[in-house]
């Protein structure tokens, strides 16, 4: 039995880590919970799972909890997630939380040794240098969570690392993929919330429609893998099935498939190295999916990819700025504060206007991290 802590889990991850607890009832139990907001939903899980932790978002939030929920132990804020993050109890923590808040949480678990099961890549995208060396120092795997990189590291399972000719990341091309660049002015919120594959929360949506989500898994995968800028490319692939590839030495392929559900790779993160049942997930017909497409990943319809690969190549304190300046622009999108084609404008001049760090600490990181967000909310 393990006991998992989740951060995030009212959220899309988080509820989906919750089903595959649901199948595995001997297996795992529910020891901590973090969340932001969604007070309903987090008393039907503290009244489901009984999580004897649980961490909310701030004081506000916990004065609306308290009521029927005084079994639990209620911690706060980002040092609540740090502090059950390091708890002796915990065995397994899910990091499922949107935005670089996950941060202090990820470091801490590291320290402690935890299993950890990342879906919270903007932590690997604002410090993926601190997170990695951490990871080593402590001698902890980062198992990853997010559909492409799950699929890599099963490609790569038993390979030597020298062998990799390339990472081959498949994009669906998000909501706006058959749209023209002029088609894009006007789009609201609801059509870009509108993924054709996956059901995700708003952010990550958003960040599909631009293709930053792609730029910040290529900038995830990198870390996690240890394969350079270079090796890393990204193709189109509408139908989202083939989850992502690796092509080794000799020219062979070595891809994953599976129907678009998050359970797999997240049960498998919870698992591994084992593999589990997981009955509610569809097998994959491919004779009635009948065809896979695949296209070349146009850099200049899509400027935030080429943004994202600028920032991981110049590295240092450029990949903070790219992802504090898109998750501010993303929350003003859906704030109906700015359009959607200002969310790149956003990161383009945060970028342009940024001073340089070369090795940034925790607390430059934390410090551009919030000027960057102050900057852009005074602004709009
Ligand atoms: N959804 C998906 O299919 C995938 C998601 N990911 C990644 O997983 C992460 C989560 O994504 P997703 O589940 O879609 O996002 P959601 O927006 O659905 O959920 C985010 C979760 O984080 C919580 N949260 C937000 N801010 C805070 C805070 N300050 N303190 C504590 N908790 C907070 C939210 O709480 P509340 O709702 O209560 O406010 C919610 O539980 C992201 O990094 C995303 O990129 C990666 C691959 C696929
Ligand atoms: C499910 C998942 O991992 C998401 O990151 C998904 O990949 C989004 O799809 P696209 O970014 O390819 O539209
Ligand atoms: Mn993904």
């Amino acid at each position: 039995m393990k006991n998992i802590t989740l951060l995030g889990a009212t959220g899309s991850i988080g509820l989906q880590t919750l089903d595959v607890m649901r199948e595995h009832p001997h297996q795992f139990r529910l020891y901590g919970i973090a969340f932001g907001k969604n007070v309903d939903k987090a008393k039907e899980i503290i009244a489901e799972f009984k999580p004897e932790k649980v961490v909310v978002q701030d004081e506000k939030i916990r004065n609306e909890l308290l009521i029927n929920t005084d079994q639990n132990t209620i911690l706060v804020g980002k040092e609540g997630m740090e502090e059950v993050s390091a708890d002796p109890e915990t065995d397994v923590l899910v990091n499922a939380v949107m935005g670089s808040v996950g941060l202090g949480a990820t470091l801490t678990a590291i320290k402690h040794k935890k299993q950890i099961a990342i879906a919270n890549k903007e932590t690997l995208v604002t410090a993926g240098h601190l997170v990695m060396k951490a990871a080593k120092q402590y001698g902890v795997d980062l198992l990853p969570v997010d559909s492409e990189h799950s699929a890599i590291f099963q490609a790569l399972n038993g390979e030597s690392q020298k062998d990799i000719n390339k990472i081959i990341l498949t994009a669906s091309g998000g909501s706006f993929r058959d749209k023209t660049r002029d088609q894009l002015q006007g789009v609201t919120v609801t059509d870009a919330l509108n993924h054709p594959n996956w059901s995700m929360g708003a952010k990550i949506t958003i960040d599909s429609a631009t293709m930053m989500n792609k730029g910040l898994e290529v900038i995830e995968a990198h870390w996690l893998f240890d394969v350079p800028y270079d090796k890393i490319k990204v193709i189109q692939h509408k139908e989202s099935i083939i989850h992502s590839m690796v092509e080794y030495a000799d020219k062979s392929i070595i891809a994953q498939l599976g129907t678009p559900d998050m359970r797999v790779p997240i049960q498998y993160a919870l698992t591994y190295p084992d593999r589990l049942p997981l009955s509610s997930s569809k097998s994959l017909d491919l004779v009635e999916m009948s065809a896979l497409h695949f296209s070349k990943m146009d850099m200049e319809r899509f400027p935030c990819l080429a943004f994202a690969y600028h920032a991981g190549n110049k590295g240092g304190s450029l990949p903070t700025v790219l992802n504090a300046a898109n998750e501010a622009a993303v929350d003003l999108f859906l704030r109906e504060k700015i359009t959607f084609l200002e969310i790149e404008q956003v990161i383009e001049n945060a970028m342009e206007n940024h001073s340089f760090v070369k090795q940034p600490d925790l607390e430059t990181i934390n410090e551009i991290d919030q000027e960057i967000r102050n900057k852009t909310y005074e602004k709009y």
